[in-house]
């Protein structure tokens, strides 16, 4: 019999989509490195994210399609990831490839929970991941982190540069670092741009996957400041079960939406997660007010007092418990996250390509 050609191959893996993308993996240049040796096959599937929610669907259903060609014996598949950039990833952070910014409506929702949890989680898929606490209101990533130490300072031939602290696989760096501590200080707005621009620019990110940003609740300067400073992939807004909470987070989607105007791209938001779900009051709400918001929902996050006891212990639920209920919802949403940036950068891409704006970015600049 005939040596089974890369052709056929090729054919037969058109019948495989990405269910995120709705394109099938040859068109989307998934297919890598495809060898044929008698009647053993090996290739690579190279994805856009190491966190794709799809990766064991897409790795069973290319074996099935390789393996029903006659002639083949064995199959080897290898499952890898890379993370496209942004076009235009700006000056500041240039090898940074997606900055997310984790926003809430009022403080206490527990977003900086959920920004250390999710870039833990992104980095155990095997993404390149930073985390910066924008919170000028209370620094707490470094306690939730378990960073005890300063970062060191570098000089580099652009002057003195900060070093992240590495904790969990994460680099961190906080605004805490930068303050004296127990010193009050009143924030004005040329002093948080010029915080939020030192903590992006002064230090040594180096090549990131994703770059996740604790903001300060609320709609005040530092969005702001960040959205001019970086091309923002987008925001993930924490909301409570509360109707409160949500009316309030609603505000926090309204504002990036403000700041999206007039700018040549629209800020996406990346989806909206809802955190201490099940306690006194129910869950479900930030599921409506997503679908209300025309933006996605990412998934829910237990009241649960192992997700506190980790952040106070500086070893967050998902390195503490991994296999606990909270530890898989904040994995899932991880997931569906970077599957979210992947599909805006990939309608990106497209619109590269074509000049043709989709549907999913239209949906962005939706008024509420
Ligand atoms: N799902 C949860 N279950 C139990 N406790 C939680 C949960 N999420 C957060 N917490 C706890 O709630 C408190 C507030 O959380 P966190 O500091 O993350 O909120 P925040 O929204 O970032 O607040 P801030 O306004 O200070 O930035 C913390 O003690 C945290 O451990």
């Amino acid at each position: 019999m005939a040596e089974i050609s890369k052709e056929q191959i090729l054919e037969a893996l058109r019948a495989v989509e990405d269910p995120d993308l709705h394109r099938d993996i040859v068109t989307l240049g998934f297919v890598k490195d495809v060898r044929v040796c008698g009647g053993n096959v090996a290739l690579r599937i190279e994805l856009t994210t190491p966190a794709c929610p799809v990766k064991d669907m897409l790795k069973l259903q290319v074996e099935k399609q390789v393996r029903a060609l006659p002639g083949v014996e064995q199959v080897n598949i290898e499952m890898t990831a890379q993370v496209r950039s942004r076009p235009n990833p700006g000056e500041l952070i240039p090898k940074v490839r997606h900055v997310i910014a984790v926003a809430s409506g009022k403080g206490g929702v527990g977003k900086s929970t959920v920004a250390a949890n999710i870039a833990i989680a992104l980095a155990k898929t095997g993404a390149k991941v930073g985390l910066l606490d924008a919170d000028i209101y209370g620094p707490s990533l470094p306690t939730m982190m378990g960073v005890r130490q300063r970062p060191l300072m570098k000089e580099t031939p652009a002057g003195p540069k900060i070093v992240p602290v590495q904790a969990h696989g994460v680099l961190v760096m906080s605004l805490g670092f930068l303050l004296e501590p127990d010193k009050a200080v009143v924030w004005r707005g040329p002093m948080v741009a010029s915080a939020v621009r030192q903590m992006l620019g002064d230090v040594l990110w180096g090549e990131q996957d994703y770059l996740v940003v604790d903001l300060p609740p609320g709609t005040g300067d530092a969005p702001l400041s960040l959205a001019q400073l970086v091309p923002l992939s987008g925001v993930l807004v924490v909301m409570t079960p509360q109707l409160v909470a949500q009316e309030i987070a609603n505000k926090s989607v309204a504002m990036f939406r403000m700041l999206s105007q007039n700018r040549e791209r629209p800020i996406p938001i990346l989806g909206v997660v809802e955190n201490m779900s099940g306690g006194p009051f129910g869950s479900g709400g930030a599921e409506v007010a997503a679908k209300q918001l025309g933006v996605p929902f990412l998934g829910r996050i237990p009241l649960d007092a192992a997700i506190c006891a980790g952040g106070d212990s500086g070893v967050p639920v998902v390195i503490g418990a991994p296999e606990s209920e909270a530890a898989c919802a904040f994995y899932k949403i991880a997931s569906s996250l970077a599957a979210q940036v992947s599909i805006l950068q990939y309608a990106q891409d497209i619109e590269a390509a074509t000049g043709d704006r989709t549907d999913s970015q239209q949906s962005m600049t939706t008024e509420t």
